[in-house]
């Protein structure tokens, strides 16, 4: 049996597996998207919607992908060695039926790398057909970073980079106003497109452009916020690929993985359906005037349970989501923390966010996805800021008591976070004696060290825990003032840890 290493790899003229002309027909369509992103997500989600429409012939256009940072390079040429193919598994459990589909997306049709050419990237925004702009970059990207603009050079950050491309699109057009796009920042940020289109406004006082330009930019193009929910996990495991590798018949270093579940809820009206028919292509896509309650419910629900299970998951040693579901204590712990506490603090009907956490709970499960606890746990503190500790102060405010569950998952987050700076980082060191790179915000982490460096110093865990607590730069407010949390963390502490700390 041929071993995957001699398996050539994907791109367009594969004999026997691709269809050179009938993916040719996709990739020579015009460039109507540029995608500000080239990772998993945005690959698993945005780029095979678009693909689901094209083939049945309702969008007829191509999307232009280039990477926010230098460092998402080497994603970029692999893209491009691919001839822009990569292969979408698709599994899992839909409608109580097991669904296993797997296709090639062909609709990636320009890689531009920013980095080394600007002005390709420059030329994208001529296109006289583009219509759309959409982007994941992380919470980390969707930010504004004072800057100047030096004419040929890269701005760094990803909202600076649109701003010079809206400003060449505007000069192009002559400000023609039917020429503004539509921009979808997929980011999970609450308000991400109000937040897009502000720091736009504001990078163009940095790099001054014009008032005309402004008001351009704010009357002709639009930035939908919008709230997206698919589980994408990137390549499947590497005991699992090479059987994979095996029955496709070729290589792909893309290859992506995702549910069947997808859900895109988008503030605006449906109209713009036009522009992307995703919803005619019977794509669970909704236009709406209120992205509240998808919001509350997603982001509290599933990612507070991801964000919840994924620290004692780790300091126990699980590896993946379904194993840590799996788990007749851990597991049954998640189910009633989100049951018990986490609904029950939402004002929202709580018969729909049962069903929903129910349906949650069902792709936690899903047989086919390997959902890594580490990629779960980059940027915990934030995560842990905007998707739990919302839950744990409403459900004080209208209880006058703290949620149990929540609060033994912060404090195992804090345990988590109990590092050491090391050549290669911020490590902690688990229950099961495995040692775990901490990738967070530097500055946090830094503090966290200082905080926990103190108690093989003489202070005592209440101290040390108070202060951490006390930390505004990092949870946005003074959380040792919340009565009892301090108490109960260190409780909590203890007996994991035994009484020495
Ligand atoms: N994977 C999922 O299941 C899923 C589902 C819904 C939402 N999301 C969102 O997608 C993001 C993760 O994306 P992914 O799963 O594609 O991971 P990924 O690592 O494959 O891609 C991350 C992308 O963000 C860019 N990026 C990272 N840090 C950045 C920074 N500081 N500035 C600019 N760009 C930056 C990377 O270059 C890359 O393009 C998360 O923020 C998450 O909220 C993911
Ligand atoms: O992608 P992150 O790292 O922001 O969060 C981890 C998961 O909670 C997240 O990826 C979910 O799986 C996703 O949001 C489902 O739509």
């Amino acid at each position: 049996m041929a071993v995957s290493n001699d398996l050539p790899r994907l791109g367009r003229k594969l004999e026997g597996v691709t269809d050179s002309a009938k993916l040719a027909k996709f990739q020579e369509m015009p460039v109507k998207v540029l995608q500000i992103g080239e990772g998993n997500f945005l690959r698993g989600f945005f780029d095979w919607m678009i693909y689901e429409s094209a083939i049945q012939g309702l969008f007829t256009g191509s999307v232009a992908v280039t990477q926010p940072r230098r460092s998402g390079r080497h994603k970029l040429l692999n893209i491009r060695e691919q001839d822009g193919l990569y292969t979408l598994l698709t599994r899992g459990i839909e409608n109580g039926a097991v669904v296993e589909r797997e296709a090639i997306i062909p609709v990636l049709s320009h890689m531009i790398d920013p980095y080394e050419e600007w002005n390709e990237f420059l030329a994208v925004a001529e296109g006289p057909e583009l219509d759309i702009v959409v982007s994941n970059t992380t919470e980390a990207g969707l930010v504004y970073e004072k800057s100047e603009y030096h004419e040929g050079t890269p701005v760094n950050s990803f909202p600076g980079k649109l701003t010079v491309f809206l400003h060449h699109r505007f000069q192009h057009f002559q400000g023609d106003t039917g020429k503004g796009l539509i921009h979808l920042p997929c980011e999970l940020v609450e308000g991400n497109g109000d937040l897009l289109k502000s720091y736009v406004l504001m990078h163009s006082e940095d790099f001054g452009y014009s008032e005309e330009f402004r008001e351009w930019v704010k009357s002709s193009n639009q930035f939908l916020n919008n709230l997206v929910d698919r589980i994408v996990t990137g390549a499947p495991s590497k005991s699992e690929i090479r059987d994979i590798e095996e029955r496709l018949g070729y290589k792909d270093s893309l290859i992506n993985s995702a549910e069947p579940y997808h859900l895109w809820a988008i503030q605006g009206d449906s109209s713009l359906a036009d522009k992307l028919p995703l919803a005619q292509a019977g794509l669970n896509v909704h236009f709406t005037d209120d992205l509240k309650p998808y919001q509350l419910r997603k982001v509290r629900i599933l990612n507070g349970a991801h964000t919840l299970m994924t620290p004692l998951g780790i300091l126990q040693g699980k590896r993946f989501v379904r194993e840590t579901m799996e788990d007749s204590h851990l597991g049954d712990w998640v189910r009633t923390a989100v049951y018990e506490e986490v609904t029950q603090a939402l004002d929202l009907p709580q018969e729909e966010l049962h069903v929903y956490a129910g349906e949650v709970f069902e792709r936690f499960m899903n047989p086919y996805i390997d959902h890594r606890l580490q990629d779960i746990m980059l940027g915990s503190l934030s995560k842990f800021k905007v998707r739990l500790m919302p839950t744990m102060l409403d459900y004080y405010r209208k209880n006058g008591e703290l949620p149990k569950r929540i609060v033994t998952g912060f404090a195992a987050l804090l345990r988590l976070y109990r590092t050491v700076k090391t050549e290669e980082g911020f490590m902690t060191v688990t229950y099961s004696g495995e040692s775990v790179l901490l990738k967070d915000n530097e500055a946090h982490l830094e503090r966290l060290e200082r905080h926990w460096a103190e108690l093989g110093q003489g202070k005592s865990l209440d101290r040390v825990i108070t202060q951490i607590l006390a930390e505004e730069t990092i949870w946005g407010q003074d959380l040792s003032l919340l009565p009892g949390l301090t108490e109960t963390v260190c409780e909590l502490i203890r007996e994991w840890e035994g009484e020495e700390v």
